[in-house]
């Protein structure tokens, strides 16, 4: 085995050759540990006998796990790495964030029967426009998904992004929410089905079989969309804005899965990332922190950068480089070649999307939920820094916010409708719109939490849904929420298509104290309580691993390795 050391920020390893800015090699013989710089990470290769010069890099170390100036038993780290990564898909299978293959069976299944249903449907709408029997005849429209399901990565609580693709003569508001609308409406798989007509990508929104759809259409040039169009072709003609619009999710997608190096390594990464987001209270575009795509991206960016890395490295890699990251320096997963527009003055943490139109990714974020993030990351590069300790569990960096020990006053949303139908739009109308009230209350509070987990009050007895956020008064005595409300609903009515002004829906604001909080409403979830998981975890923590010290500095030491048990 030998070693490397990082010089001036660069990486040289004596023994044999250089490999990058910010790796090191681990190979043969061992030198002492003598530069105080530390190294920004380490590839630890298996040395191959006769194979003296060649590098073969394994695994990607994070800095911070391995403390600078130590020398390193490359055996040793491979195996604790080997245990970290399989704690950890154990500890995402058994929070049954891995889907079985019933359910991936299942949305095959309902894909499958989508693109029957959209085949009849454009045989119908051709015929319904007479045109010829050949075009009739070989037409067809086709879907293709996009989103966390066409990422590989969706989880229990995931929708199926599928963009609906029409030939040159299937027009949006006829044939698409029109006839497709009333042939969806007909089968018995479908409900709940709606048309969002006004939003930047109009899209029906329906389930099928139980499953969400979030179904868009876009047109093309073409007199049939064959079922593996390819859509970066640039002789595709794609007639209007719109449907360049709906295009932009798929060709996102797809450009993603072609960038990061090892597909495997980034959908178990961003899978695990996702659900620290979910467990933080992080997951929710709408409300002013992450969507899906922000976290696709910013996975997608950390594993481009340390292709050789393991998931548990990646995760501690994620952490760390948005932990130091000079926002609003934008994320930029491909060079787009050409100047890029402006970003968003007021958008905290700019991500470009990696394909042309090179645009950013919306983003709600607000001052006090970049607060609440960068609080969040710091805290996972704190947890995920040094998993040689001794206390390290997964289950840590996952734990429910706990949001009653950290506010001690909530504000409390309540939706009102006469019916679950009419609580579904008026409740993604008011969600659509909740950022102004956020922007309202941090203007007025020191600190709000828009806390994204949605509870139904048993106490009112119309269909309703509610929020609480997380509220700070700072040195603000004062707690009448009536002119913030009376300015919200000024927002809520204004807009020509909300159409709610006067509905029986209803819209209730006011403020809690953590001890007026409904007893049936835990808003920790779990905050406290220990997973099965984490317990078999901790099994294997204490009957199975004895410490492992360095063979350079024998009472150094450097982490666990498994044993017999017999200990
Ligand atoms: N803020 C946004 N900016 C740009 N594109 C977005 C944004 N939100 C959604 N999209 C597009 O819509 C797609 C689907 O979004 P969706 O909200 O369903 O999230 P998702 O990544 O599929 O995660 P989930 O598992 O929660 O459904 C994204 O992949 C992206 O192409
Ligand atoms: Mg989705
Ligand atoms: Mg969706």
């Amino acid at each position: 085995m030998a070693f490397g050391y990082p010089i001036d920020g660069r990486v040289v390893d004596p023994g044999l050759q250089l490999v990058g800015p910010r790796t090191l090699v681990v190979s043969s013989p061992p030198l002492p540990p003598l530069f105080s710089l530390p190294p920004v990470g380490y590839v630890v290769t298996a040395p191959v006998a006769g194979f003296q010069n060649l590098i073969f890099p394994r695994l990607f170390f994070p800095r911070s796990f391995i403390a600078p100036r130590v020398a390193l038993d490359p055996a040793i780290l491979i195996q604790m790495e080997g245990k970290r990564v399989q704690s950890l898909l154990q500890f995402m299978s058994s929070e049954g964030r891995v889907p079985s293959p019933e359910e991936e069976t299942k949305r095959k299944k309902v894909m499958e029967e989508l693109k029957q249903i959209v085949l009849s449907w454009i045989r119908k709408v051709a015929w319904q426009r007479h045109l010829p029997k050949d075009i009739i005849d070989r037409t067809s429209a086709t879907i293709l998904a996009y989103g966390s399901y066409g990422l590989g990565v969706y989880g229990p609580e995931s929708d199926i992004d599928a963009l609906c693709i029409g030939p040159y003569f299937a027009s949006m508001e006829d044939d698409f929410f029109t006839v497709l609308h009333g042939m969806l409406q007909s089968r018995s798989e479908v409900s709940e089905l709606h048309c969002v007509k006004t939003a930047k990508v109009p899209l029906m929104r329906f389930k099928f079989n139980g499953i969400s759809i979030d179904f868009p259409f876009a047109q093309l040039r073409v007199v049939s969309v064959p079922a593996d169009v390819n859509i970066f072709d640039p002789c595709l003609v794609i007639p209007d804005e719109t449907s360049q619009r709906s295009f932009s999710g798929v060709r996102v997608n797809q450009r993603i899965l072609q960038l990061v190096p090892n597909l495997k390594h980034f959908q178990a990464m961003l899978r695990c990332i996702k659900l620290w987001a979910i467990r933080r209270g992080l997951y929710s575009n709408l409300l002013g922190f992450f969507g899906g795509i922000h976290l696709a991206i910013l996975a997608a960016f950390v594993c481009q950068r340390y292709p050789n890395a393991s998931i548990s490295a990646l995760i501690t890699l994620f952490f760390e480089t948005f932990s130091d990251w000079q926002w609003p320096n934008p994320v930029i997963l491909q060079d787009p070649s050409i100047p890029l527009k402006n970003a968003d003055e007021r958008c905290f943490m700019p991500i470009l999307m990696p394909c042309s139109p090179f645009d950013w990714c919306n983003s709600n974020i607000t001052r006090g939920t970049f607060r609440k993030i960068m609080r969040e990351i710091k805290r996972g590069y704190d947890i995920t820094k040094d998993q040689g300790r001794l206390d390290f569990q997964w289950c840590h960096l996952f734990n429910h916010f706990p949001f009653t020990e950290s506010y001690n006053y909530f504000v409390r949303i309540c939706l009102i409708a006469p019916d679950h139908d009419e609580l579904q739009d008026w409740a993604g109308w008011v969600k659509s719109r909740l950022r102004g009230l956020l922007l309202k209350l941090e203007r007025e509070y020191a600190f709000c939490d828009p806390n994204p987990k949605e509870y139904v009050d048993a106490n009112v007895d119309q269909p309703n849904l509610v929020f609480y956020w997380g509220l700070s008064l700072g040195s603000r005595v004062c707690i009448d929420l009536s002119s913030i409300k009376e300015e919200f609903m000024k927002i809520i009515n204004k807009e020509e298509h909300s159409g709610y002004k006067n509905t029986n829906c209803k819209l209730e604001l006011s403020i809690l104290h953590t001890s007026q909080l409904p007893k049936d409403v835990d808003l920790n979830y779990g905050s406290e309580k220990r997973t099965k998981a984490c317990w078999r975890i901790m099994e294997y923590y204490n009957q199975h691993r004895k410490p492992a010290y360095s063979q350079y500095i024998p009472s150094y030491f450097i982490g666990y390795v498994a044993s017999s048990g017999d200990q």
